[in-house]
């Protein structure tokens, strides 16, 4: 961890108080927007403030003015921190229930059986961790290994021999492991040029492939190698650089001045079997290493970079006779006793093969490398002005001509982007809220849903950001891809998801996290963490036969639907791009429009369950017909409202594509004329009834129209009259079933139709958002 020297806050001399509670971390847009350049935050000035309060009176009146209070549940923890590294390997607590206990090692002849509890490497920790690890790595380097020469070259035998690895596998791990710890602290922007000096053994080996290595980050290495070895290996490794086009220098031909040729000095002339005072031609190159380190300040001088020993050094002792002063030192398999006396800003180790059976036998304490990293710092941390922290940021242009019209789109694309890059959690955000006093707070949250309309994430409703979005519902997203030189800011209003939805994503998450949020009730202070896992574990036991775990009312999702986007992209001299897309005034009537298209379907939706439901229920009842009338009455209503103010709006606000927009906006309006009859027909019925009792009237023609069945006898007038009432109310029952079906088919053909056409609209709608892309 960096050492702060800005000034850090003030802490009153009570001590801090600390409250343990629960926190739970736990992604849908349709609107105009418009984009403009914002120049950078000054960061400096809140460094300034900063530095201002260090003023004495100052201090104490803000030490008063800010008690923390620190509501501690240590005193009933049971647990203690988990060490980094066993204290010792062989009386490493077996119970220590974070450490998996080894795999039964194979025993090698030569080296002892793995005994239970036998150190390991402690498991890497994830990604994302490293600041953490470093800090322990940091605070636990006093423990780690160093070797003797002998154990030194013993182990170099041992990997060789018994263990089966080859000279050149090591070389290239070891050449690996040191350019990627001179490309994590020389970054490429300000050290390009790099000078390896390689000598005739194995550090002189690790020199050429760290060279080749160095060339594929994009450094541009030069190599100085005056004794070659005459082994295919080392020529092998020559004919490679040479391929590349790496220069190689004779040392005669080096410049007078380094420090105007170089930014790195690589020292890769000696490591632990370099012994006795140093031989030609590697004197006198030593010697011009150390005269580099007595240069003045006032001149740019390379950093030097020592392979495993700083050479010239004993191997033991170190710098017994004004050696030179590494900047950087890569110690590899294990440090070497000299690099104990090593006081250079940066200390690694690489060589990141070494074997639990050397790791017994020497009772060896390494620092566990993080993610797939194949260095790690050890050592003290560097010292670190945070004033003078920045990075160059080297990205691609972001250009108004590049980016999508849509900002989800974009937002899309670049999260497609940072997927593809392998970012650990590009799904995590900064949420920030702000209270009814306008007090903000804000908290690291994962997206669980974005789609073209609202960003959707899942937390406790009795959270801190849940009353604050309950009392103001406005709040801000930050999404921060440091690997791609990108953020992304949207702002808007939030609203809570539905419970189906809430419900459909508790129960999508594996069970762990479903208990887990019915033991934090967020934003409580609890008792200790011990409580926590009390509840967790009574829970477990509970839901241990599978059964469904209900989800706790108190949990849910919100979405934020934006009102604004910004897209940033860092570049070089602090000249980023800042995309900003923001919605015209009009745009309230655009949501307004397609609110009400979505009543509208809404009301459809309804309206057709309700015909299909009374038709089958009441089939030939003709309150159906009155229901289904009034229904398609106010839904018709719904989509003329909606029309409306759709044709104002949307014309108004002068859609990108007009000719589609209208083309679409009459077929719409065409659809909806065609079924309108249909709610006359329920009416129709009671013409046909009329119809139908026309014959009964005295001056009709009793027979007419009627075809009686050959097997019903008529005698009298009376007969033919009754016979003919059951007929025609037959019939009658019959015409208004159909009746029934056909204004059932008609709704169903108004809904379709009008269904499909009202997405158009609202698809249209969308479409033509007026959305503003202006650089700030
Ligand atoms: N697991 C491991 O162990 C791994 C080890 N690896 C690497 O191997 C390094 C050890 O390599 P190494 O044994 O070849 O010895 P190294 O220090 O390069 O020098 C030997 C040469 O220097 C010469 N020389 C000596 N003194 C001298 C003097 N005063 N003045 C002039 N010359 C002198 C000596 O000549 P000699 O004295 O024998 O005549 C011989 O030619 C180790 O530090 C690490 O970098 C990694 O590759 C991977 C894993
Ligand atoms: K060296």
């Amino acid at each position: 961890m960096p050492q702060h020297h800005a000034p850090l806050p003030l802490v009153s001399s009570s001590g801090p108080v600390l409250h343990r509670s629960t926190t739970h971390a736990t992604l849908p847009l349709a609107t105009p927007y418009h984009s403009c350049r914002q120049s950078a935050e000054p960061h400096s000035r809140m460094l300034a403030v900063a530095s201002r309060t260090r003023d004495k009176s100052a201090t104490t009146i803000l030490s008063l003015a800010m008690p923390f209070l620190l509501t501690t549940a240590t005193a009933t923890s049971t647990t203690s921190p988990r060490p980094l590294f066993p204290s010792s390997p062989r009386r490493q607590n077996p119970t220590t229930p974070h450490l998996r206990p080894p795999p039964p090692a194979r025993r090698l002849p030569g080296f002892p059986a793995a005994a239970p509890g036998a150190p390991f490497l402690p498991r890497p920790p994830r990604r994302g961790m490293a600041s953490l690890a470093a800090t322990a790595a940091v605070a636990a380097a006093a423990e780690v290994t160093h070797l003797t020469q002998r154990d030194a070259a013993e182990i170099d035998e041992q990997l060789m021999g018994p263990l089966g690895f080859s000279v050149d596998q090591l070389m290239e791990l070891a050449g690996l492991s040191v350019a990627a710890a001179v490309a994590e602290v020389y970054k490429l922007s300000e050290h390009t040029r790099v000078l390896i000096i390689c000598g005739p053994g194995n550090n002189g080996g690790d020199g050429l492939v760290a060279a080749r290595h160095l060339y594929h980050f994009g450094y541009r290495p030069s190599v100085c190698y005056p004794k070659r070895t005459p082994k295919p290996l080392y020529s092998g490794l020559v004919t490679q650089l040479e391929s590349l086009s790496i220069p190689f220098i004779p040392a005669e031909d080096l410049p007078d001045d380094l420090s105007r040729e170089f930014d790195i000095i690589v020292d890769a002339m000696f490591g632990f079997s370099f012994h006795g005072t140093p031989r030609p031609p590697f004197d006198d190159l030593i010697q011009r290493l150390i005269s580099l380190s007595v240069i003045g300040n006032s001149v740019k001088k390379p950093a030097i970079v020592s392979v495993d020993i700083p050479s010239g050094w004993h191997v033991e002792e170190g710098d017994v006779d004004g050696g030179i002063k590494p900047d950087m030192l890569v110690s590899l398999t294990a440090p070497k006793l000299c690099a104990k006396k090593f006081t250079g800003p940066h200390h690694f180790l690489g060589g990141r093969f070494v074997p639990p059976p050397i790791l017994n036998k020497y009772g060896l304490k390494l620092p566990p490398y993080h993610g797939t990293s194949m260095c790690v710092r050890i050592g003290k941390a560097p010292s670190v002005d945070i004033s003078s922290l920045r990075e160059n940021y080297i990205s691609p242009e972001l250009l108004e001509s590049q980016v999508m019209p849509d900002p989800f789109d974009q937002f899309l694309r670049w999260f497609d982007e940072a997927v593809t890059a392998g970012l650990r959690e590009p799904n995590a955000m900064a949420l920030t809220t702000v209270n009814k006093e306008g007090k903000p707070s804000s908290r690291m949250v994962l997206l669980k849903g974005v789609d073209k309309q609202s960003f959707v994430w899942y937390t406790n409703y009795g959270s801190r950001k849940a009353r604050d979005l309950s009392e103001n519902p406005n709040a801000a997203l930050l999404f921060y891809w440091n690997e791609m030189n990108r953020q992304v800011r949207v702002e808007g209003s939030v609203e809570k998801v539905p419970e189906e939805e809430s419900e459909k994503y508790f129960h999508s998450r594996p069970r762990g996290s479903q208990l887990g949020a019915i033991v934090s009730k967020q934003s409580t202070v609890i008792a200790g963490r011990e409580v926590l896992q009390q509840a967790y574990k009574e829970l477990e036991h509970k839901y241990s036969d599978g059964s469904l775990i209900p989800k706790p009312e108190y949990w849910g999702g919100y979405r934020l639907t934006p009102t604004l986007f910004e897209f940033w992209q860092g570049q070089q001299s602090r000249l980023h791009d800042r995309l900003q897309y923001s919605q015209r005034e009009v745009d309230d009537n655009i949501a307004k429009c397609i609110k009400l298209a979505e009543d509208a379907l809404q009301q459809h939706g309804d309206s057709t369950s309700l015909i299909q439901n009374r038709s089958e229920a009441h089939h030939c009842h003709p309150i159906a017909i009155d229901d289904i009338s009034s229904s398609i009455h106010r839904v018709s209503k719904g989509i003329a409202d909606c029309i409306t103010l759709a044709e104002s709006t949307l014309r108004r606000i002068n859609p990108r594509e007009p000719e589609d927009f209208d083309y679409d906006f009459d077929k719409f309006i065409g659809n909806l004329e065609t079924p309108k009859p249909c709610p006359v027909r329920g009416f129709q019925l009671d013409d046909y009834d009329d119809y139908l009792l026309d014959p009964l009237d005295e001056d009709v023609d009793v027979t007419m129209g009627i075809e009686f069945p050959d097997n019903i006898k008529i005698e009298d007038a009376d007969d033919i009259q009754k016979e003919r009432r059951k007929l025609i109310n037959a019939k009658r029952a019959k015409r208004r079933h159909r009746a029934i079906e056909t204004n059932q088919q008609g709704s169903g053909n108004l809904y379709n139709s009008s269904m499909g056409d009202l997405r158009t609209i609202i698809n249209a709608s969308q479409d033509a958002r007026n959305i503003i892309i202006a650089r700030q």
